[in-house]
């Protein structure tokens, strides 16, 4: 038997142990400074009750207990305090301004995912008030705290959800488009915002609007960048309450660390107004995020308005690691991210040819990038291009080894990374398509309707069950890495899922198509973070865009 700890768990040894202990002390005693008093909530929840607060921010661990009832580890405190606050204090009049350092659980959320399952958030809540004061009180705060955690060029993206619902609502756009918009939104999706807004379903000043917002980005000038392109339609709801906040937090010496940002609206279903999300420079991840969810306490039985952040504890630990290595260069921590060079995750393979001669077109040099020999990485003036297989650039980016990169839309489908699609390049067309030996039909329907279900080899396995649990049809996935159309041929499979371009594979195999799964294109996609914080990013998007 071996003795481990289970996957995304683990022991902290004194050394460590000491360090969190003495950040943890410090933080909370600038919460404290403010006003703000400890609580704390209980590990489990009734399932019900964390459903009724809003969108849970990730996967809970879950389990029955012996009454029957469906309990959840806490994945998340904001929807217990509202819970709390909602309930207990519900007699009290507040305003109430509640501190914490709690572990919170998380099962995995996907395969590519190295997670842990348990962090530690740090955070604050502050219920009963309202308006640009509490609003910047709370940005404040958390610039404070990561002050406080020594977290160098760290920066905050704020950006207030009012804008882009009011252009929804008054847009007079069916519900399935605005759902539509909301998804690419949520996903940071640029490409489908972008097909969603040519499709003529709403004006062309909304559509304008829509997909310019989460572009915009800077200070002050943004703001007014954004009014000037809501103000005619008459959506300028919560921006001057947002223009209000941002010029306290600037007298509060903080214009160098915040930045505006309409594409941070992550969980636009659960914010009301501010959101708020903190980046540090050379981090894959967030520190963390907050806003203001004025509806959530509501959904408990007593409505107050409320605003409040988390950030954890592993990844603050994690930006000091990151930024003690940049001070050994020369640099410091903010100035090295600029000095260093960007990095870009480049697919081997049949992309290969395109994405050299996109990112020739783009301006960068690519010297000895078509001749790399067993090389892996290229370093080139300003950059560095990781050669990677396609299938793995999702990761590379999404996890932070490379800051961007480029790969087929089929690959970030079968992944589902947290990166930003920015770009379609319309390199490597091809289609999905179902496919089977050529008359076989009969046979297939007649091994469905006798067994059940049928096998289907697939090198996209997500991709695979995604569709045929759509279509309603019991299958069995066998997982392949090439060659895929032999899985028919050989009795294997009675049908594949799998890439066709000129088609001459399935015809030389005898094979034929029984339904069209999707269509895929090269794309080029971001780290969420180093597309907030590193600004060659918007430029190389730009320099792409018109290639
Ligand atoms: N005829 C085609 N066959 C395969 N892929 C194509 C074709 N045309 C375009 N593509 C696109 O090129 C991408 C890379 O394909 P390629 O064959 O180079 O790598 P792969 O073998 O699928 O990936 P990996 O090596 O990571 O398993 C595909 O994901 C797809 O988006
Ligand atoms: O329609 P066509 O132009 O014939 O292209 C389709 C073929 O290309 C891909 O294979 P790839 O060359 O990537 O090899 P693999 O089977 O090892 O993945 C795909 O899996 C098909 O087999």
């Amino acid at each position: 038997m071996n003795f481990v700890t289970p996957a995304g768990f683990r022991d902290v040894l004194s050394d460590e142990a000491r360090m969190r202990e003495d950040m943890t002390r410090r933080v909370q005693q600038c919460f404290d400074e403010r006003g703000y008093v400890p609580i704390e909530t209980p590990t489990l929840e009734v399932m019900d009750v964390l459903q009724a607060g809003g969108r849970m921010p990730a996967a809970p661990f879950k389990f029955f207990d012996s009454q029957g009832d469906l309990l959840a580890m806490r994945p998340d405190v904001t929807l217990q305090v509202a819970r709390m606050c909602a309930t207990r204090l519900k007699g009290q009049p507040g305003p109430f301004r509640f501190r914490y350092t709690q572990r919170v659980f998380r099962e995995a959320e996907s395969e590519m995912q190295a997670a842990a399952r348990e962090m530690t958030q740090m955070g604050i809540e502050c219920i009963g008030e309202e308006g640009p004061a509490a609003d910047a009180e709370m940005v404040g705060l958390l610039a404070e705290a990561l002050r406080t955690c020594n977290v160098g060029g760290f920066k905050l993206a704020i950006g207030t959800v009012g804008v882009l619902r009011a252009l929804l609502e008054r847009s007079g756009a069916p519900e399935a488009w605005k759902e539509s918009v909301l998804q690419a939104y949520h996903s940071s999706n640029f490409v489908d915002l972008e097909v969603l807004c040519a499709d003529g379903t709403v004006g062309s000043a909304f559509a304008d609007a829509v997909l310019s917002l989460p572009r915009i980005r800077g200070g002050k000038e943004a703001i007014a960048e954004v009014r000037s392109i809501v103000s005619p339609l008459g959506c300028v709801d919560g921006l001057d309450a947002f223009e209000q906040t941002y010029d306290l937090l600037v007298r509060e010496g903080l214009a160098e660390s915040i930045v505006v940002d309409f594409s941070v609206m992550s969980s636009f279903d659960y914010y009301t107004g501010i959101v708020v999300e903190a980046y540090a420079p050379g981090l894959g991840a967030p520190l963390g995020s907050g806003g203001r969810y004025d509806n959530m306490l509501a959904a408990y039985g007593q409505s107050r308005p409320a605003a409040g952040f988390a950030f954890s504890l592993e990844q603050v630990m994690a930006a000091q690691t990151v930024g003690a290595e940049n001070a050994g260069s020369a640099a410091s921590v903010s100035a090295s991210r600029i000095e260093r060079p960007l990095r870009i995750a480049v697919p081997k393979g049949s992309l290969n040819a395109d994405t050299i001669a996109a990112l020739s077109a783009a301006g960068l040099d690519t010297t000895g990038l078509d001749n790399p020999g067993r090389q892996l990485i290229i370093s080139n003036p300003g950059v560095d291009y990781i050669i990677v297989r396609p299938t793995d650039a999702p990761a590379f980016v999404a996890l932070g080894a490379a800051d961007c990169g480029i790969c087929g839309k089929d690959s970030l489908l079968e992944a589902d990374p947290d990166v930003v699609e920015l770009v379609d390049l319309k390199f490597g067309a091809c289609r999905f398509v179902v496919a089977e030996p050529a008359g076989a039909g009969p046979s297939v329907e007649d091994h469905y309707r006798r067994l059940g279900s049928i096998r289907v080899a697939t090198k996209y396995p997500n991709i695979t069950s995604a569709y045929y649990a759509k279509a309603g049809m019991q299958v069995e996935i066998v997982k392949l890495h090439g060659n895929i159309e032999l899985a028919p041929l050989t009795g294997m499979a009675e049908r594949i899922v799998d890439i066709t371009a000129t088609g001459t594979t399935l015809r030389e195999n005898n094979l034929s198509i029984v339904d069209e799964v999707l269509a895929s294109t090269a794309r080029f996609f971001a780290n969420a973070c180093a597309f907030r914080i590193d600004a060659r990013i918007v430029e190389l998007t730009k320099a792409l865009q018109g290639s």
